[in-house]
């Protein structure tokens, strides 16, 4: 897979060069391409933003800069435009399976009060152009946002995790714990400072551990995440888990 990604903050990608990013970037399974959106702004001040039309707060980045960067990188191939932002479609464990699928990704990231919206409706006549939200709160940029997606993307893509890890058994992956949160984790020592890892976690009984864990995810799920909980099939939850 390829990404590309344009942003006047570079330097926030650092991150991509470690763990499980930095060393499929290693192996070549991913070709992370970052671009300073500055050099394609001509003026002595590299100007990338512009006070917004109709008033209001901050300022707004430029379309000339974005057109003239993306046409650059995107050249005549065609890769999925993801553009950051608050009010995007909501970026979910499935958005990231569908997006690991793909093989050329283009982040947009955004700074300011965003990209002038002309940029979007552009370059949507000729790609796939989706407008992300990792969350209802408002950063200051589209980087942190990228960041996150790059790595929810990249350990779906194969190789990327070794095998002592899985994104199968993930909360959020199709299959018996889909649409659960995680249960507890637990490691060596067996007491530590008083505290016991639960009995059946020692016991070696598969097919309690599963239970025991499955409960453990659905107990979690209707404490911490109810409209989750609500979305679990009747059989799901007994009278009693309802009423945790
Ligand atoms: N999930 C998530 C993604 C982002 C995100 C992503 C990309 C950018 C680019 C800039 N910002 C900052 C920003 C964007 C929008 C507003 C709202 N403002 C209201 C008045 C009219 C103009 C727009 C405020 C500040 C970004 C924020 N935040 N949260």
């Amino acid at each position: 897979m390829r990404l590309d990604i344009i942003s006047i903050f570079p330097e926030y990608f650092a991150p991509l060069d470690v763990s499980l990013i930095g060393k499929a970037r290693e192996r070549g399974t991913l070709d992370v391409r970052v671009h300073q959106l500055r050099d394609w702004a001509h003026d002595v001040h590299k100007t990338v933003d512009d006070t917004p039309y109709g008033g209001g707060p901050g300022m707004v980045m430029k379309p000339e800069v974005w057109g003239e960067a993306i046409d650059t990188v995107v050249g005549d191939g065609s890769p999925r435009m993801i553009v950051p932002t608050p009010s995007g479609r909501p970026f979910t464990q499935e958005l990231a399976q569908e997006l690991a699928d793909e093989p050329w990704l283009l982040f947009a990231c955004g700074r300011y009060e965003g990209i002038d919206s002309r940029v979007m409706d552009e370059y949507a006549t000729r790609l796939r152009v989706d407008e992300v939200s990792i969350g209802d709160y408002v950063l200051a940029g589209g980087e942190v946002a990228v960041l996150v997606m790059v790595e929810a993307i990249g350990r779906l893509l194969p190789g990327v995790l070794g095998n002592a890890q899985s994104a199968v058994d993930d909360s959020f992956a199709p299959g018996s714990m889909q649409n659960l949160v995680e249960g507890p984790v637990y490691t060596k020592p067996p007491v530590w400072r008083g505290h016991e890892v639960p009995p059946v976690l020692l016991s070696g009984h598969h097919g309690n551990v599963a239970r025991w864990r499955r409960d453990q995810a659905i107990r979690r799920t209707v404490r911490n995440r109810p409209e989750l909980a609500r979305e679990l099939d009747p059989g799901t939850l007994d009278k009693h888990d309802r009423k945790l």
